[in-house]
């Protein structure tokens, strides 16, 4: 495919970064009108580096290699509030505005995603410490995670200020001055392909309820994202080698009151070339000879601003003196995200 065929546009980031007025201003519009557009965008020259990135894939994979007892000296602790250390696969379920309780509990046992993950925060996150595997265990894995932190967050910062430069505000980036950010290691096991066709998915739809996500993945795909033009219709999100996807959530859309879209993805069946036929007694739970999809990496980053932060319509983004142009009540970050993590977990 080539890069006019994706269906999320890809920018230059480095004019941004390094450019001068009217060449930032240039770029804040190409990812203003990809937010209106898909609420995705793909930025190449992002800053971080390649380097980083690639060593974070091979800590991920280091990490989801260990055996499961080991991995569980670092468990994810019970409920939706702490968000850190290491979740099992079938232990979160995402589901999409699901907050009733009986019906949670069925989605769970029906519908599970077919992923493990490792969640770490902010050094500084007081409300959710961080939970690390001892040290003997992995050495140098809690290191480089802390030092890979701060890359994705000055990206972050970066990116809300472009976003800021596109609707003529004051800098956003002093609203997310905590980075109360969250770093996910995502695998996804091998499956049968059978079971991903059949309409299960490695991760079910869902929008990211923060402000902005970075995606970084590895080559395998996936990755669909809703068509916003065409309710039901899925468009395949192919990676980009050394780029990164950005996504708008929802915190965002209600910021921009709408302007920006959180659009809705899910991960399912990647396209042929990641598909491999199994042939000793298959990984994927089925016989031998069946098609099974091979291990897949991903890492989130998932960013949202500062707790006590009002998200209300922006300036630019609603007809001045006429409330009733806002869609979306007042909230506090703080709110909106612990509603929508309490409906992730048990
Ligand atoms: O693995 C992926 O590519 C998507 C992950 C995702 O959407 C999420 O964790 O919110
Ligand atoms: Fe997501």
């Amino acid at each position: 495919m080539t890069e006019t065929e994706t269906p999320v546009p890809i920018v230059d980031f480095r004019l941004f970064l390094n450019g001068d007025k009217a060449e930032k201003e240039t770029v804040a519009r190409q990812i203003d009108e990809a937010f209106r557009d898909v609420g995705f965008v793909y930025l190449k020259n992002h800053g971080v580096a390649q380097d980083m990135v690639e060593q974070c894939f091979e800590w991920s994979k280091t990490f989801f290699a260990l055996p499961l007892p080991t991995k569980l000296l670092a468990p994810h602790p019970p409920g939706g509030s702490h968000h850190r250390g290491y979740s099992s696969p079938g232990l979160e379920n995402v589901t999409q505005h699901t907050y009733d309780e009986a019906e949670l509990s069925t989605l769970r046992k029906t519908t599970p995603d077919f992923k493990e993950s490792f969640e770490s925060g902010n050094t500084t996150d007081a409300s959710q410490p961080n939970i690390w595997p001892p040290d003997t265990a992995l050495p140098g894995f809690r290191t480089f995670m802390e030092a890979f932190f701060p890359h994705c967050a000055t990206l972050i910062h970066h990116l809300l200020s472009a976003l800021s430069v596109a609707l003529g505000v004051p800098d956003l980036a002093p609203t997310h001055a905590q980075s109360l950010f969250q770093l996910r290691l995502l695998h996804y096991p091998p499956i049968a392909v059978e079971q991903l066709r059949e309409g299960r998915k490695r991760i079910n739809a869902h929008s990211d309820f923060g402000t902005l996500t970075l995606l970084w993945q590895d080559g395998v795909g996936g990755l669909e994202i809703q068509d916003p033009r065409e309710e039901g219709r899925w468009r395949e999100v192919r990676p980009l080698e050394g780029g990164v996807l950005v996504n708008v959530g929802d915190l965002l859309e209600r910021w921009s009151n709408g302007r920006w879209r959180s659009t809705v993805h899910r991960v399912g069946l990647p396209p042929a070339k990641g598909v491999r036929e199994e042939r000793e007694g298959g990984k994927g739970n089925g016989g031998e000879g069946e098609k099974v999809v091979g291990d897949r990496y991903s890492i989130p980053f998932f960013a949202t601003a500062d707790p006590e932060t009002v998200i209300e319509a922006l300036p630019g983004c609603w007809v001045e003196g006429r409330e009733e142009t806002k869609r979306f009540e007042k909230v506090t970050a703080e709110g909106y995200v612990r509603m929508r993590m309490a409906a992730l977990y048990e």
